[in-house]
């Protein structure tokens, strides 16, 4: 199947009531471990790729393998989205190399780390959404700082992050004004910061309901029961994992993620894409450091990127089954995006 857009599936999604989840890729293993969990669960895909993907890839390389995965995969509809741009740029740059959808995170200023305000959010996310949508790509905006409400803090990721300690006002997205945003902007699907954040380290014991606001998402979908949600850094960072990845000789502190079950709370109340890396990659590097020390005498790569692939491959299976979008792939028919452009208009 072609590559479709972020739009496209999440009204499908929203119309069959289940969530998509978007797996951040880096390389080659990735795709094809995401790609294979899909035909297994029969699952439709969101790949994504973060500026420091981008980078360490380079854009030639990930389109060329992202097409791959379409050529081998016929029957599987496949999002290739651009994960926090900073600026007009960036997401210009994605759309040029082939990118069927971006997210502009306005939420903080071009240098990934200032948080902005609104007027500037809602500018910059406008003026990504009238080009995108006039070649039928979809736009992801934030609203709201992604970062701890226990400690007032973000974690960074590939410098991607606020600096310092932020008020839960700024850490809870606000409904009265994610209807402005979205009425002003027309983006297609909107990230909400509610307690998540960023890498492993989310919460510090089982989160409730003072820790991760789920409630903040049945508020903003009544107010806006037509828009697609955005879940970032929804890794559940299960418990074996960490496990596995300690005992042979990695370091982590006792940290907790997002429970599955709260992310399927929020499917319930409009939540459709579910941002997913740091699972994957402790999954990955758990069974790299599993294989090396177990057979320190080895130098096959393959050797270790074969288990380290099948694990990551298990975590997207489960999500997809989790998240619901399991099933659902044979359903959809790729809208090319000139017709998605012509919708727009
Ligand atoms: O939100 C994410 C990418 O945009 C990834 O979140 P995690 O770090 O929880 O996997
Ligand atoms: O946005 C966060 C994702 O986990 C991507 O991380 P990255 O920027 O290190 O690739
Ligand atoms: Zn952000
Ligand atoms: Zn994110």
């Amino acid at each position: 199947m072609a590559l479709i857009s972020l739009r496209q599936l999440l009204d499908h999604a929203a119309e069959n009531n289940y969530g998509v989840a978007a797996f951040n890729v880096n390389n080659l293993e990735q795709i094809q471990a995401i790609m294979e969990a899909a035909k297994e669960t029969n699952s439709p895909v969101i790949l994504q790729a973060s500026r420091g993907a981008r980078s360490y890839t380079n854009d030639v390389f990930l389109r060329h393998l992202i097409l791959g995965a379409v050529e081998l995969y016929p029957d599987i509809p496949v999002v290739m989205h651009q994960d926090h741009g900073n600026s007009l740029q960036t997401c210009l740059s994605a759309i040029r190399n082939g990118f069927t959808s971006v997210m502009m995170d306005g939420s903080l200023k071009e240098d990934a780390k200032t948080p902005s305000d609104f007027e500037y959010n809602v500018r910059i996310t406008a003026d990504v959404v009238r080009i995108a949508h006039s070649m039928g790509i979809s736009v992801e905006g934030e609203l709201g700082c992604l970062g701890s409400l226990e400690t007032g803090k973000g974690e960074k990721e590939d410098g991607h992050g606020f600096e310092g300690t932020l008020s839960h006002d700024q850490l809870l997205t606000d409904p009265v004004e994610a209807a402005q945003f979205v009425e002003l902007t027309k983006v297609d699907a909107l990230a909400i910061a509610i307690g998540t954040s960023h890498g492993a380290y989310k919460f510090t014991k089982k989160p409730d309901g003072k820790t991760l606001a789920i409630d903040r998402i049945r508020e903003i979908h009544r107010r806006l029961p037509n828009t697609h949600l955005v879940m970032h850094g929804s890794s559940s960072v299960p418990q074996e994992l960490q496990a596995e990845f300690r005992k042979y000789g990695g370091e982590m502190k006792e940290t907790w993620g997002v429970p599955v079950e709260e992310i399927q709370e929020g499917i319930k109340n409009g939540v459709r894409k579910i941002n997913v890396d740091t699972d994957n990659r402790l999954a990955m590097t758990a069974a790299i450091r599993k294989l090396l020390s177990t057979n320190p005498s080895e130098f096959d790569l393959r050797k270790y990127m074969v288990p380290a692939r099948d694990a990551m491959k298990k975590v997207c299976a489960q999500r997809m089954v989790e998240f619901g979008q399991a099933g659902q792939a044979s359903k959809i028919k790729a809208i090319p995006l000139d017709s998605m452009a012509k919708r727009y208009v």
